[in-house]
C-alpha cells in the first residue's frame, strides 16, 4: 500500500509506475488486484489480453488509450496492465511483438497526467527479459518480483487453508519448495479428486485431504516438467 499513499502525495509529474515480474502462477495478478481492491481509488481498471482478445491492433491501442483517457478524468486512478508480453501479442518464437501498442503503452507509462489527476500503473508480466529488451522496464520507476513459494511459505499457506491435518501440513510443506501459489492450488485439486472429493468440501474444511493423495500427485506433476 506504499504505492498507493505515494500517489496521493505525489505532486503534478509522470504516473507512479511500477512492476511486478515473476514466474506464471507467482501471484503477480492477485497481488496487483489487491492493492486496487484495497485502495479508495474511485477508477481502477484491468487492461488484460482477454479483454481485447479478436481486436485489431489498432482498436488494441484504441481500447488501451480509453482506458487512460477516462483514468485522467479521475482524482485518483489505478490501471493494472496485466500480462503485459500478451497485450504485446509476444512469441517467442520469431520473436515478434506489436510495435504499435509498445509505443501506445510507452506514452502512457511516460505521460503525465492532467492537473488535478493522480495515476498509478501496475504492469505485471513473466517475460522481464523481453521487456528490458523493448525498453519497457526501464519506463517503470519501481520494479518487485513475485517469488515462488519456498518450504516455509507454503507451510504458512497451508495452515490458512487448513485442508489437511496438524501432522500433514508439515509434511507437504517439507515436500515443496519453489512453487508457484497457482501450482500448490492445482495440486490440491488434483488429490481432492483423486480422493473423491470435491474441493469445495476440501476448501470448506469439512473433510481433510489425504496426504498420500497429495505427495503422489506432487510426484506425478514433477515428473512432467
Ligand atoms: N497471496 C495469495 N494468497 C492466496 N492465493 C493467491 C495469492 N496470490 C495468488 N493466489 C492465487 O494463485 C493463482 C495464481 O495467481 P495469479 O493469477 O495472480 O498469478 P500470476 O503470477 O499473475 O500468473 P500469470 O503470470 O500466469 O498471469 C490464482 O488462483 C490466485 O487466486
Amino acid at each position: 500500500m506504499f504505492l498507493v499513499e505515494q500517489v496521493k502525495v505525489s505532486e503534478r509529474s509522470p504516473p507512479v509506475t511500477c512492476l511486478l515480474h515473476g514466474p506464471s502462477g507467482s501471484g503477480k495478478t492477485a497481488l496487483a488486484a489487491t492493492i486496487g481492491i484495497d485502495s479508495d481509488f474511485p477508477y481502477i481498471k484491468i487492461v488484460s489480453a482477454e479483454a481485447m482478445n479478436g481486436l485489431q491492433e489498432s482498436k488494441k491501442c484504441a481500447h488501451i488509450t480509453k482506458v487512460f483517457e477516462d483514468a485522467y478524468k479521475s482524482p485518483q486512478s489505478i490501471v493494472i496492465l496485466d500480462d503485459i508480453e500478451r497485450l504485446l501479442e509476444y512469441t517467442e518464437i520469431g520473436p515478434r511483438f506489436s510495435n504499435e501498442i509498445l509505443q501506445t503503452l510507452l506514452n502512457f507509462l511516460k505521460q503525465s497526467p492532467p492537473e488535478g489527476s493522480k495515476l498509478l500503473v501496475i504492469g505485471t508480466t513473466s517475460e522481464v527479459t523481453f521487456l528490458k529488451a523493448v525498453g519497457l522496464r526501464k519506463a517503470f520507476s519501481v520494479t518487485y518480483s513475485s517469488p515462488l513459494l519456498r518450504t516455509e511459505d507454503a507451510n504458512k499457506v497451508l495452515k490458512q487453508l487448513n485442508v489437511f491435518s496438524e501432522d500433514d501440513i508439515e509434511e507437504a510443506s517439507k515436500a515443496l519448495n519453489d512453487i508457484p501459489i497457482k501450482q500448490l492450488y492445482f495440486l490440491i485439486e488434483m488429490a481432492a479428486r483423486r480422493d473423491g472429493r470435491s474441493k469445495e468440501t476440501i476448501y470448506t474444511r469439512k473433510e481433510k485431504l489425504s496426504i498420500t493423495h497429495f505427495l503422489d500427485c506432487l510426484e506425478e506433476v514433477t515428473e512432467d516438467i
